[in-house]
């Protein structure tokens, strides 16, 4: 078995596309609208309400028609998410060809790209992917992690987002960084978050540059 490698793409008013209107597309779409992607969507019709709905208000492109060749140009990926096997296929070469990235929602492996199940809590995301196992394999996966990782994480990671930052910029020396860093994820905010401490005792700027004052000789 040869291993998929995972990476966490940047689609920020890059270019996606989605051939077909249906269920899967509107599952991708909205993936990619949080992720702050262009997106046009390539389908005769729309089956999916709310992927009208984003038609209808702008947020979203949409051509009403058949994939045809030449759609790609200047795609950052594209989904083949259409109900027919041989046009996601015939997209899945076209976009290859052009070094385009693919997803093919009908067979996962003649694409150059899958899609994990994604837990997310603010700034953490786990994304959980089996290898041809089956979807519904990662969705149980994930609903067991979302108790493990419950909604506590998104304060904490915007704590050491904004510890990371404060000591990045706060100080020069990389011996005093390291030992800052260290000491940061030793720290254990998450308890203090959980008991709600955290809300009474906010570490506001001040309290950073305090700790970092104390903190950064040995
Ligand atoms: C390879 C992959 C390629 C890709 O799409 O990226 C792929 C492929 C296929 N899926 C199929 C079926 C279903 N997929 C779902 C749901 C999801 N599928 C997702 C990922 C992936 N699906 C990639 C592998 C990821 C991994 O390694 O685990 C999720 C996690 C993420 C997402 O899609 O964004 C999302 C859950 C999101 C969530 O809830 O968190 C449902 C349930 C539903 O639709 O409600 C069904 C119906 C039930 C069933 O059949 O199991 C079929 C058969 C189609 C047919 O019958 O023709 C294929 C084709 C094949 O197996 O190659
Ligand atoms: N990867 C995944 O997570 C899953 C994949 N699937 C697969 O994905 C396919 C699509 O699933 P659904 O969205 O439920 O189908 P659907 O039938 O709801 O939607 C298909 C869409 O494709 C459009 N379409 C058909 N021919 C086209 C063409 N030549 N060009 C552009 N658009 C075209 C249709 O107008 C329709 O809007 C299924 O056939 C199945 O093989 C199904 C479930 C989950």
């Amino acid at each position: 078995m040869a291993y998929e490698l995972p990476v966490m793409l940047n689609c920020e008013g890059r270019l996606c596309l989605i051939i077909g209107g249906g269920k899967v597309a509107e599952r991708k779409a909205s993936a990619l609208r949080e992720a702050g992607a262009r997106l046009r969507v390539i389908s005769p019709l729309l089956k999916s309400a709310r992927l009208a709905e984003w038609a209808d208000d702008g947020s979203i492109e949409w051509k009403a028609r058949a994939y045809r060749e030449g759609d790609l140009n200047g795609a950052f990926l594209v989904h083949a998410a259409t109900d027919a096997p041989d046009v996601n296929a015939k997209i899945a070469a076209d976009a290859d060809r052009l070094g385009i990235l693919v997803n093919v929602a009908s067979e996962g492996s003649s694409g150059s790209f899958t899609n994990p199940a994604v837990l997310r809590r603010g700034r953490l995301t786990v994304a959980i992917a089996t290898s041809g196992a089956g979807p519904m394999a990662s969705v149980t996966i994930k609903e067991q992690l979302e108790h493990q990782f419950g909604e506590e994480y998104e304060a904490y990671l915007d704590f050491l987002y904004r510890m990371r930052t404060a000591i990045k910029d706060e100080v020069e020396l990389p011996e005093q960084r390291r030992r800052l860093l260290h000491k940061l994820y030793r720290l254990d905010i998450l308890e203090e978050i959980r008991r709600g401490d955290n809300a009474n005792a906010p570490w506001d700027p001040d309290r950073i540059k305090q700790w970092i004052e104390q903190n950064r000789e040995e």
